[in-house]
């Protein structure tokens, strides 16, 4: 698809999902408003039961709100279906390839439903095999692949038609470190090279220091929105270790220079302070202390999450949405 998105890739207002089972109704998405700008790489974080795999299904048109509105790619997920699903690539956790045929079997079909000419199905073909190195691969059958390449096929074929925004739920879960460092590089790739949008969930924290901006959900809420950088600052401060030939010595004139409490911990002395990196400097030319080593540490995204939803993400290890895309679950 050529026609570029004006605005953003995706934006939500108000969007709500309430499951009916019986007598009991769970709001599973409470009033959620999200904007994901084009060619950003966006990251939906949240503990089990968050209410991620709903909204994803809903910004994908496999399941229609409650309440509220999402446009993606500049399309009404509801009134104008159609043309949001021409538009977007879902990648999936479960396994939706076929594995009797081959990867280029594979990726030719997926062109024909979204009705590419031959001409256009053969190019892209060829760019997103090279793309995720499955190039010398293409006539094999896809039982005979690994489950990273697998996953790097499956990421091909949500790119085959070109999509404004591709859709990752957890694209890297059960891989090992390499292959999941490998699908960013890919991911990475994508990003530097075409305009595309990347709206991806996952439960790596590590990973999601590679999205220019993450959104944490709990209990049906966006309790945070920012990046990775603001998100880290936002929860406090850097601590800072040092060695010093006098520990008590530095520990006074830090108190007097900087108006910072500092004590010693496993032999070092050690202060929190906003911003690490600013204040490592002054230490060396306001101490008057030998100084041996200095050790910035910045809060992780492990501990945002901590902090926002009260669990560590490895507490909430899950399931994601059954099914294959578009399966008509309402
Ligand atoms: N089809 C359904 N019917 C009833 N309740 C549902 C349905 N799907 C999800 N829920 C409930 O809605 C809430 C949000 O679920 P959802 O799967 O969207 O969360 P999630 O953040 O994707 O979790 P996970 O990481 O486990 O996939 C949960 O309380 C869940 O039990």
């Amino acid at each position: 698809m050529s026609d570029a998105v004006n605005g953003p890739a995706i934006e939500v207002t108000g969007l709500t999902k309430r499951y009916k089972t019986g007598d009991t109704v769970v709001e599973a998405v409470k009033g959620i408003d999200l904007r994901v700008e084009t060619g950003q790489t966006y990251g939906f974080l949240g503990p089990n039961g968050a209410g991620k795999s709903t909204t994803i299904e809903m910004l994908c048109t496999i399941r229609n709100p409650t309440s509220g509105t999402a446009r993606v790619a500049g399309y009404d997920v509801v009134r104008e279906r159609d043309q949001v699903r021409r538009r977007i690539g879902l990648v999936f956790q479960q396994q939706t390839l076929d594995l009797q045929l081959t990867a280029e079997q594979n990726l030719r079909f997926h062109a024909e439903l979204y009705g590419l000419s031959r001409a256009d199905a053969d190019r892209r073909i060829d760019e997103v095999l090279e793309m995720v190195a499955l190039a010398d691969r293409r006539s094999d059958t896809v039982q005979k692949f690994s489950g990273g390449m697998k996953r790097r096929l499956e990421i091909a074929r949500g790119l085959v038609h070109a999509p404004q925004v591709l859709f990752l739920d957890e694209p890297t879960i059960g891989l090992d470190p390499q292959t999941r460092a490998a699908i960013w590089a890919y991911l990475h790739d994508l990003r530097r090279t075409t305009e595309i949008t990347v709206f991806v969930t996952t439960h790596y924290m590590d990973e999601a220091e590679h999205c220019d901006r993450i959104a944490i959900m709990d209990n049906g809420e966006v309790v945070v929105e920012d990046t990775p950088e603001a998100l880290k600052s936002s929860i406090g401060t850097d601590r800072i270790a040092l060695r010093t030939d006098d520990d008590e010595l530095a520990i006074a004139r830090i108190r007097e220079r900087l108006g910072v409490e500092a004590g010693v911990h496993e032999g070092q002395v050690t202060l929190a302070v906003a911003e690490g990196a600013q204040v490592v400097p002054r230490l060396f030319t306001e101490l008057g202390v030998g100084i041996r080593s200095v050790t910035v540490t910045r809060p992780s995204l492990d501990d945002v999450f901590l902090t926002y939803t009260g669990r560590t993400i490895r507490d909430s290890e899950g399931a994601g949405p059954a099914g294959s895309p578009f399966a008509g679950r309402r």
